[in-house]
């Protein structure tokens, strides 16, 4: 992916169609469906299905999968016209493997950072996965192990690269996008929270500004050269 690509967006924790409806039309590049049953965004796979029906071409339908079992797995992959899984639990380097090539889809696997320590995992799965996902650590004491509003200090990631494309998540909301994009340099961003009004309840318009916000900055003008 180069720069010439712009800012690919997604939006996760989709729950209704006129939710697929706003990302779409804002030009979000990916849509997230949350299958964790705690978490406000859950969706079943009914439901699911038809949310990816909805989907116009060029929206990427990505399946939020924390620690699944393999039948949990089959029911949502059979059902759901799918084009990414994301794992987002404890999945170990050899299940990102295994998960990758029983289901032939690309597997995104997140990786929760607070600390300089937590950055050797994103080499680990970076070797791995189709795709990075470099979110904010969970609190311990955190119902879920994503989708908080959390974000956690880019610096830690400044100039880091990976050798699969990656995305920041954790946190981001129409306000800072200029300021993530700007420290980490990342090319995607993933939102859930920033893009609510209350948990599990997306807005049209903070879609619409996220994604803006996102296009202005592949559209900025290059800083003239003297
Ligand atoms: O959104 C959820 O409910 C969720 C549940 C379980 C695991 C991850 C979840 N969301 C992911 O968390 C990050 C950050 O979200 P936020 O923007 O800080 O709210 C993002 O990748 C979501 O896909």
């Amino acid at each position: 992916m180069t720069s010439a690509d712009g800012i690919r967006v997604k939006i996760c924790g989709l729950t209704r169609p006129e939710d697929v409806a706003a990302a779409a039309a804002a030009g979000a590049h990916y849509a997230g469906l949350v299958f964790y049953a705690r978490s406000p965004r859950a969706v079943g796979v009914d439901l699911a299905r038809d949310l990816a029906l909805a989907a116009p071409v060029g929206l990427a339908k990505v399946a939020l999968l924390v620690d699944a079992e393999d039948a949990a797995l089959d029911a949502i992959v059979a059902r759901v016209p799918l084009d990414m899984l994301q794992l987002h639990g404890h999945e170990s380097p050899e299940r990102v493997a295994e998960i990758r090539a029983r289901y032939g889809l690309p597997v995104m696997k997140a990786v929760g950072v607070a600390r300089a320590e937590d950055l050797p995992q994103l080499d680990a799965y970076g070797r791995v996965a189709d795709q990075i996902l470099v979110d904010a650590k969970a609190p311990k004491d955190a119902a879920l192990p994503g989708g908080n509003g959390l974000a956690f200090d880019w610096r830690l990631i400044a100039g880091r690269r990976w050798p699969v494309p990656w995305m920041l998540a954790g946190g981001l909301a129409p306000q800072n996008v200029a300021q993530a994009v700007a420290m980490t340099g990342t090319r995607q961003l993933d939102v859930s929270s920033g893009v609510e009004t209350a948990p599990g309840q997306k807005s049209a318009d903070l879609i619409r500004a996220f994604v803006a916000a996102a296009r202005d900055l592949a559209r900025a003008p290059a800083v003239p050269r003297l």
